[in-house]
């Protein structure tokens, strides 16, 4: 197989076990390990991978423009040839077009779709002479839900939920905002190392790092980072990977030596582990998760970064009778949809479904029920989540708070890093198109 197409090929093999099912990344990783490719086409590749995959709504709706039969009529494995071409022409400036439809057309070749390599060629050509004389030829619907749907690649589900929350200029950017390669941020264990030590070790090291504006002890890499565990301070526990956004959720639960802190859905633990740093170690954190694979990841986690004071539990926080009444804090990072981290997840828009949201909503309310019982009467509760659906966010504390009218909403503290991100209501959103982080939202709630 010739050089130049390896990078294709593999990522044709992971579009095709993604068809059968597989999640990108476990795709990804099962099969790179057959190919031995230079790091530039191992990129190359990467890109293709996640970039069609998110893109699937536009390539599809261009096969179906360009071509005699809708993308869905299409063979399966046509179908991704096709969206690895279209690809190519449409978001890699650095892929010449005489490259892109040559590889997309030796791609259909290779994969005994010989017959059909004069269709590939025909769409993708049709499309370079659209694109030459000056129009988009992507065409719009004229609805808007649609139209913002195919141009960004979402379904109109998720595109309708935002529409209840953003202008319809910021849904759009929004949209567009997910669809970048994800960045890295890292939070510095203030009880181990500094800013200052950690952003030194990993510039000798040749990487590009930046401080957060707004938030202590948070740092951002700028460009490619390799393998995250050969990075300086990553045996000594200096740092641990956590977006921005994520770091925002122990400032607002604001922990204080000596307490009790429960973190109910804790595993692997970025947030547990935090709060223990912020307690400078002191007092009691209990990470619990029902998975006993992902718990493990807690105590890993606490191990390297050096903290004592976590215990970790097992089991499902609906029932957990022993913590009433015992803890200052409780943290609520309930499971979630994941629609403010849809970059991090190429298939995530695709798997969720308005089910699967209102399946989430059911669990995420039966926790928040059972965990308020833990709190002392003078105790606070966090609740958070990574996604942006009102239902899984505002509209499901607006329910718990007229049900129970003897909690409400605490505001974080003037000086608190949570305080620019705080609306009129008293919770904080994330929004990622205008703060650059993953979409959060997060609300502290205490008894009246
Ligand atoms: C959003 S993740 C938590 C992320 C974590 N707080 C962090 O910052 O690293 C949600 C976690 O909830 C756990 N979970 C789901 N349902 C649960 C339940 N009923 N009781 C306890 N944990 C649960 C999942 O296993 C998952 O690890």
């Amino acid at each position: 197989m010739p050089e130049h197409l390896s990078a294709r090929q593999l990522a044709f093999l992971v579009l095709r076990d993604i068809d059968k099912g597989a999640f990108a990344d476990v795709a990804l990783e099962r099969n790179i390990r057959n190919f031995s490719l230079a790091a530039v086409d191992r990129r190359l590749a990467t890109e293709l991978i996640y970039g069609t995959v998110r893109r699937q709504r536009t390539l599809d709706a261009l096969i179906t423009q360009l071509g005699k039969r809708s993308a869905e009529q299409q063979p399966a494995e046509l179908r991704r040839i096709l969206h690895l071409g279209f690809y190519q022409l449409r978001y890699l400036d650095q892929v010449p077009e005489h490259a892109a439809v040559d590889t997309t057309v030796q791609l259909a070749k290779y994969q005994r779709l010989g017959k059909l390599s004069g269709v590939v060629n025909g769409m993708l050509r049709q499309y370079i002479r659209l694109h030459a004389a000056g129009d988009d030829p992507l065409q719009l619907p004229a609805d808007a839900v649609e139209s913002l749907g195919i141009l960004h690649s979402y379904p109109d589900w998720i595109v309708q939920a935002w529409q209840q929350l953003l202008a319809a200029d910021d849904v759009s950017k929004l949209c567009e905002w997910f669809n970048q390669t994800p960045k890295i941020d890292l939070r510095v264990n203030r009880l181990r190392s500094s800013i200052d030590q950690v952003m030194a070790a990993l510039t000798d090291h040749g990487l590009m790092v930046q401080p957060h504006e707004q938030i202590p002890h948070a740092l951002r890499i700028v460009g490619a980072t390799g393998n995250i565990r050969q990075l300086p301070g990553y045996d000594e526990g200096w740092w641990m990977v956590q977006d921005s956004s994520a770091q925002l959720v122990s400032y607002l639960v604001d922990p204080q030596p000596g307490e009790t802190i429960i973190d109910a859905c804790g595993a692997p633990g970025g947030k547990t582990t935090h709060l223990a740093e912020l307690m400078g170690d002191q007092g009691r954190v209990l990470g619990c998760d029902r998975t006993s694979s992902r718990l493990n990841k807690i105590c890993q986690n606490a191990k390297r970064l050096q903290l004592n004071t976590i215990e970790t539990v097992m089991g499902d926080s609906r029932q957990q009778p022993k913590f009433q009444g015992i803890a200052d804090r409780v943290l609520l990072d309930v499971p979630c949809s994941g629609l403010g981290t849809l970059h991090r997840h190429a298939d995530a828009r695709w798997r969720q479904t308005p089910n699967s949201i209102a399946g989430l909503v059911t669990l995420q309310q039966e926790l928040l029920e059972a965990a308020i019982d833990w709190v002392k009467p003078r105790g606070v509760l966090v609740y958070s989540t990574c996604t942006l659906h009102p239902d899984e966010n505002q509209t499901l504390i607006q329910t718990f708070l007229a049900r129970h009218p003897d909690w409400e909403i605490q505001p974080p503290a003037k000086a608190s890093p949570v305080a620019p991100f705080v609306t009129e209501q008293g919770w904080a959103t994330v929004w990622p198109h205008q703060q650059n982080m993953d979409g959060f939202f997060m609300v502290k709630l205490q008894r009246c």
